[in-house]
């Protein structure tokens, strides 16, 4: 069995490429980085160790890789042979490789009807969907007919936090042992592909929904304000009571809307966020906020895990998302000058004033609810 995966990075070693393995898959792994793509074909395997006192290693073999730069053809040859396809390549990315990948499944349907599914493997509501429009956007209706039927595209949820990798060993990728992969059973086209590790279930929402608004926003808070105190790392900012108290309570709104919004009972809900805040301060990890905080215009958008749930907030819950709008308050003063969107937030306040930015961010209104709050709390960080 092939699977093609784009984004030999972290999430894409260190988690997906592991588990296509141990389920039996050779992985062309489709990446720009000459460096890991040459050490991928001269090795075909690579290490990945758990982040715990075990430091536990595993070995994944039948790997290889292609550069998306200079071997386009081979690409679209390995989307004809694949028998599964998955990114984790990073939302602002999927328009740039669904060029490629739409070239591949036009070549692919010309004489291959069997079943193939696409799974994008994003912090993103509907990532699959979404990279499904952009590989649509360039297809004739024919051509759309018959990818209706034999191409899906799953949305998934996937939840392992992987850090920046510092190890001599390019190759090698050091993760947090827990892991959680949940797929839209209903999306799928063909069999259900059989991968320990996957969880297939009928709706998708509630999941992706608890992952993205309970570890990403509770990460993005840790990040955000880590960096307002001058923290480096995320479990020496959940080391700090301020942090984690305000951690708490944002954490506190998105379980009171997530609860509310899909009936999750609450004390589930209060031991997922108590395993979600032990994994935030595995010292192992020594997750650089930097990482974690990567890419705030993104992480500010109108559907993402601080505006998403803060806005829900209001409307299910009723109340005031005071947390939540302070952690968009501390992304807003995110200055890290080697991250482009935290440079292009800045440069948009100095230019424009807050209000004018966070409209343009956020797409709020400047008589929502919560645009008074997150100026409110803005003005009082400081
Ligand atoms: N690291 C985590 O903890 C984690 C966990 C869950 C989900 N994710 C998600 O996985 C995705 C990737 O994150 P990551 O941490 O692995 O990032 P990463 O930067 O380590 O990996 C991204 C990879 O994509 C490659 N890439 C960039 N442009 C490309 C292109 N045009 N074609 C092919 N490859 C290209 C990069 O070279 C890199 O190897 C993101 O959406 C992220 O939100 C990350
Ligand atoms: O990948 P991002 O930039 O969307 O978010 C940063 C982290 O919160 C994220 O990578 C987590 O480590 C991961 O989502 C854990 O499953």
């Amino acid at each position: 069995m092939l699977a093609v995966h784009f984004g030999a990075g972290n999430i894409g070693r260190g988690f997906i490429g592991l588990l296509l393995n141990e389920a039996g898959y050779h992985t062309t792994f489709v990446d720009v980085n000459k460096e890991i793509v040459d050490l991928l074909n001269e090795r075909n395997e690579y290490n990945v160790v758990l982040a715990a006192e075990s430091k536990d290693e595993v070995t994944v073999n039948h790997v290889s890789a292609l550069n998306s730069m200079t071997e386009a053809e081979k690409v679209i040859e390995a989307i004809g042979k694949a028998d599964l396809i998955t990114t984790a390549v990073g939302p602002n990315i999927l328009p740039i490789i669904a060029k490629l990948l739409t070239e591949g499944l036009q070549e692919r349907v010309k004489t291959n009807q069997t079943p193939l599914n696409v799974i994008a493997c994003e912090n993103l509501i509907g990532g699959s969907t979404l990279l499904k429009k952009h590989v649509y956007n360039q297809l004739d209706e024919t051509e759309k007919s018959i990818m209706d039927q034999v191409i899906g595209f799953p949305d998934a949820a996937v939840d392992r936090i992987v850090p920046n990798q510092v190890n001599d060993d390019k190759l090698l990728v050091m993760v947090e042992p827990y892991y959680e992969w949940v797929v839209d059973q209903s999306m799928l086209v063909g069999k259900q592909p059989i991968i320990k590790g996957i969880t297939f279930v009928e709706a998708l929402n509630p999941y992706i929904e608890r992952k993205l608004f309970t570890v990403n926003t509770g990460h993005a808070v840790a990040a955000y304000l880590g960096y307002h105190y001058g923290i480096p790392s995320i479990d020496q900012a959940l080391e700090n009571k301020e942090v984690k108290g305000l951690l708490e309570k944002t954490l506190n709104e998105t379980g009171l809307l997530l609860s509310q919004k899909h009936s999750f009972k609450q004390e589930e809900h209060r031991h997922y966020i108590r395993k979600i805040i032990k994994r935030f301060e595995n010292t192992y990890l020594a997750d650089d906020v930097t990482r974690v905080g990567r890419g705030p215009l993104r992480k500010l958008g109108p559907n993402d895990r601080l505006v998403g749930p803060a806005k829900q907030f209001i409307e299910v819950v009723g109340q005031q998302p005071v947390y939540l709008a302070k952690a968009i308050a501390a992304a807003l003063k995110y200055d890290v000058k080697t991250d482009e969107e935290a440079v292009q937030i800045q440069q948009l306040i100095s230019d424009k004033g807050l209000h004018e930015a966070i409209t343009e961010i956020t797409e709020l209104r400047q008589d929502h609810d919560l645009f008074k709050l997150i100026v409110e709390q803005y003005h009082s960080l400081g």
